[in-house]
């Protein structure tokens, strides 16, 4: 008990069915990736609750209170809403879980290190995903509460609901099952309205329809490159944007759902095959999806860099899209095995194109295989 635990969890890319996977049930595939956030959790020096990140430059200092963590200090009131979220949701719901538990609420200091911003800006690898489940990691094993992967995911997922229920969770997925996955979301509104009714303890262990995940095979036959834009895009704004175009629910929105579908289990199919042709070509339509959903909603998910990175992957001999909800962030290419890396990388410095050097996060020496898909999916 309260001993300091060290966490850490993965970052990730979407490879397909961004946009889609938000409708509870819908998949999409996303890779984890090589990049970590760690999180620390000690005794704290100071206050109750100690938050510490590389985003801020010093230790904020927090008080439970009856309606949950509240600043010590007033001036830090902004970042308890801002850096600080994810992780303050966190905390709130292994509170909540303690209290509801019959368990005492532990004094703790969590200190974040993260992999997943260059010189301060957010790649777009899913760090609030990563940051949420290195620190559910964490603080479950700074408790002595031994969490396996799904409990972990779901303690992850309530706590994520409570900041925004817009996002799927394929970052919480990919960060929990460290691996390349296909993911469909559980209905996230729901979550937090059963959260609110019944509480951590009763959501954590009710049924989740619509959420599944597949461990699904690295590909051999083509190789992944993501190649960062240097612009930071907001999925929230993006994912806000969306709802308020009112083309959820339109039939335009149920084609585009049934399209992503036939792409991303195209893509699953084709990586348990490991067949590069397939592989490319789901990437090629799913370029053309996102494409004609922009057209439709005006959300800027293409931007000039994007198009650039594109472009470049297919003159190097492989396919690319964004990943995402785009606006900038990252894109990824597939290359097959004959094509050379050397000729994308060449073309995306020339475009101004980050490469990144990232490749598909290693597996986990024990990892349990998720429950959810025989268990807990609604299709
Ligand atoms: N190093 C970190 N320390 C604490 N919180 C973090 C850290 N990195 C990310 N977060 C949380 O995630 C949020 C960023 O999420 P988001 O904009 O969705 O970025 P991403 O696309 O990388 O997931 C931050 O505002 C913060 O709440
Ligand atoms: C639009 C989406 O389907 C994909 C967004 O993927 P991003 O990679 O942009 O998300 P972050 O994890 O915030 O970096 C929204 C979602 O699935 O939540």
């Amino acid at each position: 008990m309260n001993a300091p635990a060290t966490a850490r969890a993965p970052g990730k890319l979407l490879l397909v069915g961004e946009y889609a996977v938000l409708e509870p049930g819908r998949p999409a595939v996303v890779m984890a990736v090589d990049r970590y956030v760690t999180v620390t959790a000690t005794p704290p020096e100071h206050a109750e609750v100690e938050l510490v990140t590389d985003l801020l430059d010093h230790p904020v200092g927090l008080r439970r209170g009856p309606r949950g963590l509240a600043v010590c200090d007033g001036r830090d009131a902004g970042h308890l809403a801002g850096a600080l979220v994810h992780l303050a949701a966190v905390v709130d719901t292994v509170d909540r879980l303690c209290t509801e538990s019959g368990l005492g609420r532990v004094p703790v200091r969590l200190t974040v290190r993260s992999e997943l911003h260059r010189h301060g800006v957010k790649v777009g690898l899913g760090s609030s995903g990563a940051v949420t489940v290195a620190a559910v990691r964490a603080l479950g094993g700074h408790l002595g509460i031994p969490l396996a992967g799904e409990e972990q995911f779901r303690l992850a997922m309530l706590a994520s609901v409570t900041v925004d229920a817009g996002p799927s969770g394929a970052d919480l997925a990919a960060a929990t099952w460290q691996s390349l996955l296909l993911y469909r979301s559980p209905d996230r509104d729901a979550l937090l309205g059963r959260l609110r009714a019944h509480g951590v303890l009763e959501t954590l262990g009710a049924p989740w329809p619509g959420l599944s995940v597949r461990l699904l095979p690295v590909p051999a036959a083509v190789s992944v490159h993501p190649g960062w834009t240097g612009q930071a895009a907001s999925t929230g704004a993006r994912i806000g944007l969306l709802r308020r175009t009112g083309w959820r629910g339109s039939d335009d929105h149920r084609r585009f759902l049934l399209h992503s579908e036939r792409i991303t289990t195209a893509m699953a199919g084709a990586l348990l095959r490991d067949e590069a042709p397939a592989l490319l070509a789901a990437v090629h339509d799913a370029r053309r999806l996102l494409g004609e959903l922009d057209r439709r909603t005006g959300l800027g998910i293409s931007t000039p860099l994007l198009t650039a990175l594109c472009r470049a992957a297919q003159e190097a001999g492989g396919e690319a899209k964004p990943s995402g909800a785009g606006g900038g962030d990252c894109g990824i290419a597939l290359l097959p095995a004959d094509a050379s890396v050397d000729g994308l990388h060449r073309r995306w410095t020339e475009a101004g194109i980050v490469p990144l050097p990232l490749r598909p996060c290693p597996p986990p020496t024990t990892r349990r295989a998720p429950r959810t898909p025989a268990r807990r999916t609604i299709r």
